[in-house]
């Protein structure tokens, strides 16, 4: 058996943004078709600093499955108590078909709040919604040019947020065609031309952020665990040779284990897609996602999907639980004396409340933990009055 058959593809970065934007524009990316060889020019962990980005899920990943409707009120509730507790970037809404999810048809609505009556927060907000075509893309963009001056594309400030966009294409086939009707080709054909567009047509004077989502990375409903790695490293470089400014890696089902998500970040590395290029989107269904995160943090990846109170799941992954909890990956982060810009206590709370109007559980360990050890110091204190 071959080794090391490795297929190289000189890639020479087209897109105008991405020459614009990093440092050595003819990157040579490689493919690594069977091998998981690590590339040697890159250190274990690439990035030295211990603040770590957190991007919350919660308001559009978070309530996308619910069933029951959920007032607009609810969702800016929401996202106002998020961006108190110290949580800067928020994905809030989503532009698409409503027909597909009902639950995600007031994000215009959203979006126009957002820009209007920005949340307060101590620290520049940052908001996104996904777009799943020309059409989700256009929809947002209107809104954004009727709304100019009341927000940023480049760095936001504390009165001015920043809007981005993110889509989402699949590592399998029965998933793409489940989650956009479409093959993964067709998809990627969309986005090269709502990466272009939105890059060209941003309402502001710079392009508009486009992350780029692969959902079923460790692990498909309909195909299985084995889902290719190198399909993968395939896809995101398709996607960051188009523009995309981010590669969030999406264990939509839970899938993923500690070897597979070291296989699946090594052979990314090795067809050149930097660490600082990528985030890790996991959902907590087995129970994984800290591990997961210890092995990417290990790797040299520092952004990672968050939901508060775990909620989450896509409406088109059976069985896949939420996102892992925002509670749980702050007190773990922290505890390795990382810095998040959270704060426990009220993400905590906010993971309760929010639980309590959805009607479940709270599926945060550590957010039951925070408030039921507040509660016993509470009824202490109040037997020594
Ligand atoms: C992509 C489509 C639209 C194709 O769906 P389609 O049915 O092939 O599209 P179509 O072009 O035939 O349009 C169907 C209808 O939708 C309308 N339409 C079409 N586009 C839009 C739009 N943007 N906004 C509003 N309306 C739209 C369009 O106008 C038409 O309306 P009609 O003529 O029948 O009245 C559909 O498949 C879709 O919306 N899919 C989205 C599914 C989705 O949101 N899934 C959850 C998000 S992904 C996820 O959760 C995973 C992630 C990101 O979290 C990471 C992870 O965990 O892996």
């Amino acid at each position: 058996m071959a080794r090391f058959a490795l297929t190289s593809r000189r890639f020479l970065l087209r897109s105008p943004y991405l020459q614009a934007g990093r440092a050595a524009a003819t990157i040579r990316r490689t493919f690594a078709t069977e091998s998981n060889q690590p590339n040697q020019q890159h250190s274990t962990a690439s990035s030295s600093t211990d603040r770590i980005k957190l991007i919350e899920v919660g308001p559009r990943d978070g309530l996308q499955n619910e069933k029951g409707i959920i007032p607009f009120e609810t969702k800016i509730e929401l996202i106002e108590r998020l961006a108190k507790a110290g949580l800067t970037n928020i994905e809030a809404g989503s532009f698409v078909s409503p027909k597909w999810v009902p639950q995600m048809d007031n994000s215009s609505q959203i979006l126009t709040h957002l820009l209007t009556s920005p949340p307060k927060s101590s620290s520049p907000l940052t908001f996104s919604f996904l777009t799943p075509n020309q059409r989700g893309l256009t929809n947002a963009l209107d809104l954004l040019s009727a709304n100019s001056g009341k927000y940023t594309t480049s760095s936001p400030t504390p009165s001015t947020p920043a809007v981005e966009i993110a889509i989402f294409a699949a590592a399998t086939e029965s998933f793409s065609k489940k989650n956009l009707n479409s093959s993964v080709a067709q998809s990627l054909e969309t986005y090269k031309h709502v990466i272009q567009s939105a890059k060209e047509h941003s309402p502001s004077s710079s392009p508009l952020r486009v992350r780029a989502y692969i959902s079923v990375v460790l692990g498909c409903p309909f195909e299985g665990y084995d889902v290719s790695p190198h399909r993968v490293a395939e896809i995101a470089t398709e996607l960051l040779e188009m523009g995309a400014d981010e590669i969030a890696l999406g264990d939509t089902t839970g899938m993923g284990t500690a070897p597979r998500t070291k296989e699946l970040l090594t052979c990314l590395r090795a067809a050149g897609v930097r660490n600082e290029d990528v985030a890790m989107h996991f959902h907590d269904t087995y129970g994984q996602a800290l591990v997961n995160i210890a092995v990417a943090l290990e790797h040299g990846i520092r952004v990672f999907d968050v939901s508060v109170g775990g909620l989450g799941g896509c409406p088109y992954s059976p069985g896949a639980t939420g996102n892992v909890a925002t509670e749980d990956v702050v007190y773990f982060l922290e505890s390795l004396g990382m810095d998040t810009g959270v704060d426990l206590d009220a993400v905590a709370d906010c993971g309760e409340w929010i639980s309590k109007e959805l009607g479940r559980a709270n599926a945060s360990t550590v957010g039951r933990a925070v408030l039921g050890a507040r509660r016993r110091k509470q009824a202490e204190m109040s037997k020594k009055v």
